[in-house]
C-alpha cells in the first residue's frame, strides 16, 4: 500500500446530486478521494459511477452540492479545461480517439500544450515514453494510424495519453473499466503501473467490475447502488462475496469467478482461408481451417444447443472468424451477433432502446410490411423486465443509458431475434456480475433449448459454461478440446506455444 499519507483529501465530494429528466443519477453524494491512494468504485449498472466521474472530470455539472480540489472550491463553471489544469484526467468506458488518426495526432489533441514546430517529435516522445512505462512491449507505433489498432491497443493508446504530463504533473486519473478490453497480461501491467502511480503520490479511481482486480489494486473502495454512496471501506476489509452483497447481489455458489483471461494483446491478421458447411438449420456448422502455425488444425464444429467457447490471445484471429460466420449466415436470417465493441458495431445511440432492441426481429414484428409498433413495444418491454435494464421507459434514446446497459440491449436484440446461431463477440464488457451471472444462465437456458452460440471470450471463467473449447492463435484454431479437458494452463500453452520448425 502506499507509503503516502491517505488522509488528506485532494478532492471532496459534499451532497453531490444529480438528475437526467426523470433519472436521479446521483442522490446526495459525499465522497473523498485522497491524496496518494487508489480508491476503487464499484456498483451495479447504471449505480451513477460514470456520471459521478463526469463530473469529477468537467464533463458534466452538477445539479446540487460542492466540490473542492486541493481544498479549494470548485465553482459553477467547473468544466474540462478547468479539470485539466488542475491535473485532473479521465478514461472513459467509451473510447474517444479519432480513427482516422494516428497515434500522435490523437496525443496532440488530447495534450494542446505539446506546441511549436516540432510538436510532432514531443508528441511521439510523450506517448512512447508513456507507454513504455505502463505496457512494456506494447508493440505500437505513434505513427499507427488508431483504426487499425485492436480494441486493446486503443484503450493502451488511450490510458497511456492520460498519463502523459506535459506542462503540469497528472494529479487525478479517472479509470473507467481500464481493463475491459485488455487480457491478463496487458491488464497486469497497468494494475501494477496503478500502484506505482499512487505510490508516487497520484490519485487514482478505478472503476471495474472485475472483482479480484478492484480488491488487488485499490486501498479503499467506494460501493454505488442507485445514485448512492451506500458504503465505503478500506479494500482489505471486503472479501469477493461481501463487496457482491454490498452492491445488493447474491454470491454464486456454483462459478467463483477467477476472472482470469487470456494472454497478450497483439494483433494477428487471419490470412487462412476456411470453408464452412452447414446445410439445413440443425445440422452442425462446420468450418476446415487451411493448414495454419499448429501441426493438426482442428475442424471447427458446432452442434446444435452447443455453446462453443473461442479462446487465445486477443486479437488471434477469434473476432475474424466470428465475422466470417455471419458473413456466411446471413440473408438467411438464421444468426444473430452480440458485439463487444458497441460503439463502433452495435448501437444506434440516437434511436430509442427499443428500435435498438427490435432491430433484428423486425419481420416478426411487421405486418403487410409495415412495422406494428405495439409488438416492438411489448418486445421491448419484456426484455427490459428480463435482462434488469435500468431506464424509466423503453422509449428513450439508446444513449441515455449508463454503458453496461446498453451492453444488455445488444443480448436482448440477439437473443430475442429468431436466430438459431448466436455470435459473441467478447460481449460481457462492462456488464455487472449481478447481470453477467443472469446472461450465463440465460445462453444456458437458450442452448438447451437447440439454440447454438459461438462465443469469443477474454474471460477465462467464461469457457467453463461452454461444451467445447477452441484455442486461436495466428489467426487459426490451433487445438480443440471438451469442458472436461479445460484447464487455464491448456489454454495458455495452446496461446504461446511456438511453432516447430522441422
Ligand atoms: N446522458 C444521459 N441521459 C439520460 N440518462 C442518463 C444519461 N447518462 C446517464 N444516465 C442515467 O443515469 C444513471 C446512471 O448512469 P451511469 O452511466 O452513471 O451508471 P454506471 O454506474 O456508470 O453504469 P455502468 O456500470 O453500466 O457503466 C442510469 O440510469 C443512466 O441511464
Amino acid at each position: 500500500m502506499s507509503q503516502h499519507t491517505h488522509t488528506q483529501g485532494l478532492v471532496e465530494l459534499c451532497h453531490v446530486s444529480r438528475s437526467f429528466g426523470q433519472v436521479k443519477a446521483l442522490s446526495n453524494v459525499t465522497l473523498t478521494i485522497r491524496r496518494g491512494e487508489c480508491l476503487g468504485l464499484i456498483g451495479h449498472n447504471g449505480a451513477g459511477k460514470s456520471t459521478l466521474m463526469n463530473i469529477l472530470a468537467g464533463t458534466l455539472a452538477l445539479d446540487e452540492g460542492d466540490m473542492t480540489f486541493a481544498g479549494q472550491p470548485l465553482g459553477q463553471d467547473y468544466a474540462v479545461n478547468q479539470a485539466r489544469a488542475l491535473g485532473v484526467r479521465c478514461v472513459f468506458q467509451e473510447l474517444s480517439l479519432c480513427p482516422n488518426l494516428s497515434v500522435l495526432e490523437n496525443t496532440h489533441i488530447a495534450c494542446p500544450e505539446i506546441r511549436g514546430w516540432q510538436w510532432r517529435k514531443q508528441a511521439a516522445a510523450q506517448m512512447t515514453s508513456s507507454l513504455d512505462q505502463i505496457f512494456p512491449g506494447h508493440g505500437i507505433k505513434p505513427q499507427h494510424i488508431v483504426a487499425d489498432l485492436s480494441i486493446g491497443q486503443r484503450q493502451m493508446v488511450e490510458i497511456a495519453r492520460a498519463f502523459t504530463a506535459v506542462d503540469r504533473p497528472v494529479e487525478l486519473v479517472i479509470l473507467d473499466e481500464p481493463t475491459s478490453s485488455l487480457d491478463a497480461r496487458v491488464a497486469q501491467q497497468l494494475l501494477s503501473f496503478v500502484r506505482r502511480f499512487v505510490e508516487g503520490g497520484g490519485s487514482l479511481v478505478l472503476i471495474s467490475h472485475i472483482l479480484d482486480e478492484m480488491l488487488s489494486s485499490c486501498d479503499r473502495i467506494a460501493v454505488m447502488q442507485d445514485g448512492h454512496v451506500v458504503e465505503v471501506r478500506q479494500a482489505t476489509d471486503y472479501t469477493r462475496d461481501s463487496l457482491v452483497e454490498a452492491m445488493g447481489h447474491a454470491a454464486s455458489p456454483t462459478h467463483t469467478q477467477s476472472d482470469v483471461r487470456s494472454n497478450e494483446s497483439s494483433v494477428a491478421d487471419p490470412t487462412a482461408s476456411e470453408s464452412m458447411t452447414s446445410g439445413a438449420s440443425n445440422a452442425p456448422l462446420r468450418v476446415h481451417q487451411a493448414s495454419g502455425p499448429a501441426a493438426h488444425t482442428p475442424v471447427i464444429e458446432a452442434r446444435q444447443g452447443q455453446i462453443i467457447g473461442l479462446a487465445g490471445l486477443a486479437g488471434h484471429g477469434q473476432s475474424a472468424f466470428l465475422n466470417k460466420v455471419l458473413m456466411s449466415r446471413q440473408g438467411a436470417g438464421q444468426v444473430a451477433f452480440v458485439a463487444g465493441d458497441r460503439q463502433t458495431e452495435g448501437i444506434f445511440p440516437l434511436w430509442s432502446i427499443a428500435e435498438n432492441m427490435a432491430i433484428t426481429s423486425l419481420k416478426g414484428l411487421s405486418q403487410y410490411g409495415l412495422i406494428e409498433r405495439q409488438k416492438v413495444m411489448a418486445m421491448a418491454n419484456q426484455w427490459q423486465h428480463e435482462m434488469g435494464i435500468r431506464t424509466p421507459s423503453v422509449q428513450n434514446p439508446m444513449g441515455s443509458l449508463s454503458g453496461g446497459n446498453q451492453q444488455k440491449v445488444l443480448f436482448a436484440r440477439a437473443l430475442g431475434a429468431s436466430a438459431d446461431l448466436i455470435l459473441m463477440d467478447d460481449p460481457m464488457r462492462g456488464v455487472d456480475v449481478g447481470t453477467k451471472r443472469e446472461v450465463y444462465e440465460r445462453i444456458q437456458a437458450e442452448a438447451a433449448k437447440g439454440r447454438t452460440f459461438i462465443w469469443y471470450t477474454t474471460e477465462f471463467e467464461e469457457l467453463s459454461y461452454c461444451d467445447h473449447i477452441y484455442v486461436f492463435r495466428d489467426g487459426q484454431a490451433v487445438e480443440g478440446f471438451p469442458l472436461s479437458e479445460l484447464s487455464e494452463a491448456r489454454v495458455l500453452s495452446s496461446s504461446f506455444e511456438e511453432d516447430v520448425v522441422c
